[in-house]
């Protein structure tokens, strides 16, 4: 049960469309549209109408499943498992760094290779595992909140970049969830919202989510982050992730490396804050981490407004670094505050420790 009054992503009644919040719009306008294929939906994720590794997750599975419905007048089940298969390639495709795409549609893939009675019980099943990734990234995040609400300390001032509030997932967040926690805790803190740019989903989408939470923040450009810790204003800093290596390597937001740092600098603790469906076993290092590579324009024309540098200005927008395991403090996740490694036996048992305590 979404407890926010928006919900980023989520899937028509009629199972037509995917319903986004246009988090470009954001906070000016409050605008939901409709995804009516898989390719629409995979458009509406390299464009950032919806962003966040978990929500864009959540999103590709809806995206194969409103394909799924799409296609059901196509009486050819070859056929129809083929064009789902290229629908599947076409949503994990689009985005590169954010491991929760390629499990997302790894898991409906392997729907395609069931046995199924008719297009129409295929179909169904798809709606059910989308709506089921949907239902469980709720529960993860109240879980990760809750526990990540003990690092906490009262009137805690908690350096963010990015979002990763509920815009970036289906409900609660994780690094914002963690801080929604320790106010609805009575902790008295404050956030310092760096703007994060070139997209600013700080300034946009972080400011917005807070003041619906009447959390008291301070907005501030990314590069004062080191002045404030070195005034000692910095109590502890929060940020989510895109993909975690193995060995605990951190690919997040463009800017996460910097803050690192400077918390290790600073002696101020630094935390990742994800779900265990982000870390990606299969990688050994943040080395084989695709960076995502966006648009010049995103740094030339921030927000879309005129030019800040000639329109020949060379310009290079990674979206994304690697904050190597040295530098972080810890992992919060469902289960508990963990260090790495996190090989594909750990996170298979932390998995299963966690389903145990959901089911009990
Ligand atoms: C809760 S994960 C949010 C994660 O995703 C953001 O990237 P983007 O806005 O480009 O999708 C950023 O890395 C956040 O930490």
């Amino acid at each position: 049960m979404v407890t926010n009054p928006y919900c980023s992503v989520q899937l028509a009644e009629d199972h037509k469309s995917v319903v986004l919040l246009d988090q470009r719009r954001l906070p000016n306008l409050k605008e939901y549209r409709n995804f009516y294929s898989a390719s629409e939906v995979a458009e509406a994720i390299r464009e950032m109408v919806v962003r966040g590794a978990p929500a864009i997750g959540v999103a590709a599975g809806f995206g194969i499943a409103v394909e799924a419905h799409r296609l059901l007048n196509l009486r050819d089940f070859e056929g129809y498992r083929k064009e789902l298969e290229m629908a599947c390639d076409l949503l994990e495709r689009s985005r590169p760094t954010a491991v929760n795409l390629s499990w997302v549609v790894q898991r409906i893939r392997k729907l395609l290779s069931q046995e199924y009675n008719s297009q129409e019980s295929l179909e169904r099943a798809i709606m059910k595992e989308a709506s089921l990734i949907s239902s469980e990234d709720v529960a993860v995040n109240y879980s990760i909140a809750k526990i990540g609400n003990q690092l906490i300390p009262h009137r805690a001032n908690i350096l963010h970049l990015c979002n990763t509030g509920a815009l970036a997932t289906v409900d609660w967040g994780t690094a914002l969830g963690v801080i929604r926690m320790g106010h609805i805790a009575g902790k008295e803190i404050h956030v310092w919202v760096c703007e994060t740019r070139p997209r600013l989903q700080g300034a946009k989408l972080t400011t917005w989510e807070l003041q619906q939470q009447n959390i008291p923040m301070t907005l501030i450009v990314d590069s004062a982050a080191g002045y404030l810790m070195q005034m000692k204003k910095v109590d502890l800093c929060l940020v989510g992730a895109d993909r975690v290596a193995s060995n605990g390597d951190t690919a997040n937001k463009i800017g996460t490396y910097t803050m690192a740092c400077l918390a290790r600098l600073h002696h101020i603790p630094f935390y990742i804050v994800t779900p265990l469906s982000s870390i990606d076993a299969n990688i050994i290092s943040g080395d084989e981490i695709q960076i995502e590579e966006r648009l010049s324009d995103e740094i030339l024309r921030p927000s879309g407004e005129s030019l800040v540098a000639s329109e020949t200005t060379s310009v290079y927008n990674p979206a994304f670094d690697i904050t190597p395991a040295c530098f972080i403090s810890g992992f919060v996740t469902e289960v508990g505050i963990l260090q790495p490694p996190f090989t594909l036996q750990v996170l298979a048992r932390l998995k299963k420790e966690y389903a145990s305590r959901t089911i009990t």
